[in-house]
């Protein structure tokens, strides 16, 4: 452990994130933690299910994973496992932000949430929900069981279903139909803040995270059949120059990993750690 490290959260002070050079923003993606019906093996799609403990667990350790990254802005979808972990992962962030859901669905909602002490703003972190986000919607397959529909089905169906770009399940959305609506909404919204320097953490669904890194990759509608994402494994991608660069492994990156990759991320930490020391020292 460096030193001082243990320091970070409990003592700096909520206002005190540096600031980085404008060159490059970072991008975090993180599939949730493990749901109530990832455990049972069942189609889940846009049923809204909440977390296990060990999906609790997997929140938390993905927050310990990125807590020395700048966070401005941070999306999840509709349905609370995404919430879920996006609040458990940013209890551990070193800034200790609060996260604030922003509610703009109605005029009302907007005069309702409004924050109006100006410093308890900029101690805050907007948290904005999108269904476009949510998991890809898995039609009649929501709710039966993975291995028991493939054998009724047949395995090479339901892996179809499943992996392939454009098999649609029944009555329900293949991951092109997802892409579509997940894709936009990352090029409308999420892009221009990375544009404008805002560092953005997007915590979604496998489906709907597969097609943004269909996007982010460059992958085609055979690369992505291989492309599975583990529960609560925070992804980094550098945005420079209207570029994205990934960063770490979907198959899981440590924090060391993480900030090997950039000089402004690691000098970013560094930052951190030695204004903690100072604190420490006085
Ligand atoms: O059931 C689901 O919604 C998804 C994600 O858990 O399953 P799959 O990995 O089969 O796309």
């Amino acid at each position: 452990m460096i030193r001082g490290e243990q320091y970070v959260s409990t003592l700096l002070p909520s206002n005190s994130c540096y600031h980085l050079s404008k060159t490059e923003s970072y991008l975090i993606l993180i599939r949730h933690g493990e749901s109530m019906w990832n455990e049972k093996n069942l189609f889940t799609g846009c049923v809204d299910v909440p977390l296990t403990s060990k999906g609790v667990d997997e929140a938390i350790e993905a927050g310990k994973r990125i807590r020395h990254l700048p966070i401005d802005v941070v999306y999840i979808s509709a349905l609370i496992r995404s919430q879920m972990t996006a609040m458990l992962a940013l209890t551990e962030h070193h800034c200790k932000k609060v996260p604030i859901i922003v509610h703009d669905e109605t005029e009302q909602a907007k005069v309702w949430s409004q924050i109006y002490s100006e410093g308890t703003e900029m101690q805050s972190v907007p948290v904005i929900k999108a269904w476009q986000l949510n998991e890809r919607m898995y039609g009649e397959l929501q709710g039966f069981n993975k291995l028991e529909t493939a054998e009724r089905c047949g395995k090479e169906q339901v892996y179809k279903w499943r992996r392939s770009y454009d098999a649609r399940p029944p009555n329900g959305e293949s991951l092109e139909m997802c892409l579509r609506r997940a894709v936009t909404y990352f090029k409308e919204q999420i892009e221009p803040q990375l544009s404008s320097g805002k560092n953005v953490m997007v915590v979604a669904h496998a489906n709907s995270l597969r097609s943004i890194l269909m996007y982010l990759d460059k992958l085609n509608a055979e690369e992505v059949i291989h492309l599975e994402l583990s529960t609560g494994v925070p992804m980094l991608y550098i945005y420079r120059e209207n570029q994205f660069i990934r960063r770490g492994s979907p198959l899981g990156s440590t924090e060391d990993g993480v900030y090997a990759y950039t000089e402004n991320l690691a000098l970013y930490k560094q930052n951190l750690l030695d204004e903690v020391l100072d604190e420490v020292s006085l």
